[in-house]
């Protein structure tokens, strides 16, 4: 058994890979088996996750945007199940796809994971990442041309809880309802506006500027907003192992060919 690890700034997610032979399995077969179909395990701390995880991996791939701290705490307690244990980290160029960064090691090694995982699928290809940040990146021809990074929902609310004079209530709000009349519900719709103002002019842009193939959408906000925006459109695609694809594919490619 496999474990893939994906440590966010709010989670820790995980999935499990029923295989001890990655070499003939490999990514193509891990979303031909339909893996994505299920959902990632969602840890809220590491201690959650050490208290509830028993079981006993063979390898241990993780991607964290963690600080050295954190990851070596992780890897201390990773180190208990098991011997072989990769940590993924962003460069200039894997896989054949270049890094749009100057400095590659400042880009997140989620967003450069899910990088590598759109650009095997489709090109000219775009990734939506709705976490505790919201990220854009964009790759066409197998160069990762850049981004954006926005503060998520609940980075936004906690910086007007920090003035310590928007104290959101508890919300009611009704589907159609743009205004509030409360500060929680001014607080809910702006930033739902916010964020829904964003996707649609950026993607609406990059999607003419760079004609883009496909959109992928991820992280714990990504199914809300697929369905918002996709109205059927065909090249917008949930995708919320993109990560895990992405450590699996360089993983791979970064192993010794035998
Ligand atoms: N409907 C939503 N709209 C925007 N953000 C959301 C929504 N639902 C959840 N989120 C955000 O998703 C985050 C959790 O997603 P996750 O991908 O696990 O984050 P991370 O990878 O940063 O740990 C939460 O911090 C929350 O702000
Ligand atoms: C932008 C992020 C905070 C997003 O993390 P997440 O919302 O998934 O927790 C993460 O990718 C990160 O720490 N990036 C480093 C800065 C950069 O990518 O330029
Ligand atoms: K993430």
């Amino acid at each position: 058994m496999i474990l893939l690890i994906d440590w966010g700034n709010t989670n820790l997610k995980t999935i499990c890979l029923e295989t001890t032979d990655l070499e003939t399995t490999g990514l193509e077969k891990f979303c031909r088996d339909s893996l994505l179909e299920n959902e990632p395990r969602v840890y809220g701390s590491l201690a959650e996750f050490k208290e509830n995880f028993s079981l006993s991996p063979q390898q241990v791939l993780v991607a964290s945007v963690r600080s050295d701290e954190d990851n070596e705490r992780l890897k201390q307690f990773l180190s208990t199940l098991s011997d072989e244990i990769f940590f993924a980290k962003t460069s200039h160029k894997a896989c054949g796809v270049s890094c749009a960064y100057d400095k590659p090691e400042f880009l997140g090694v989620d967003r450069w994971l899910a990088i590598l995982a759109a650009e095997a699928i489709a090109d000219p290809v775009a990734v939506i990442d709705i976490g505790s940040a919201i990220t854009l990146d964009v790759v066409s021809n197998k160069r990762h041309l850049g981004g954006h990074i926005i503060p998520g929902k609940r980075l936004m609310l906690e910086s007007l809880k920090s003035t310590g004079k928007v104290r959101p209530d508890s919300q009611i709000v009704e589907d159609e309802q743009y205004l509030g009349q409360s500060t929680g519900d001014c607080v809910r719709l702006g930033i739902d506006a916010v964020v829904s103002g964003y996707l649609s002019n950026i993607m609406d842009k990059v999607s003419k500027d760079y004609q883009i193939e496909r959109w992928f959408f991820a992280g714990g906000g990504g199914a809300h907003w697929y369905q918002k925006l996709a109205n059927n459109e065909r090249r917008f695609e949930l995708r919320p192992l993109i990560v895990f694809e992405g450590l699996l594919r360089l993983y791979l490619d970064s192993k010794p060919k035998t």
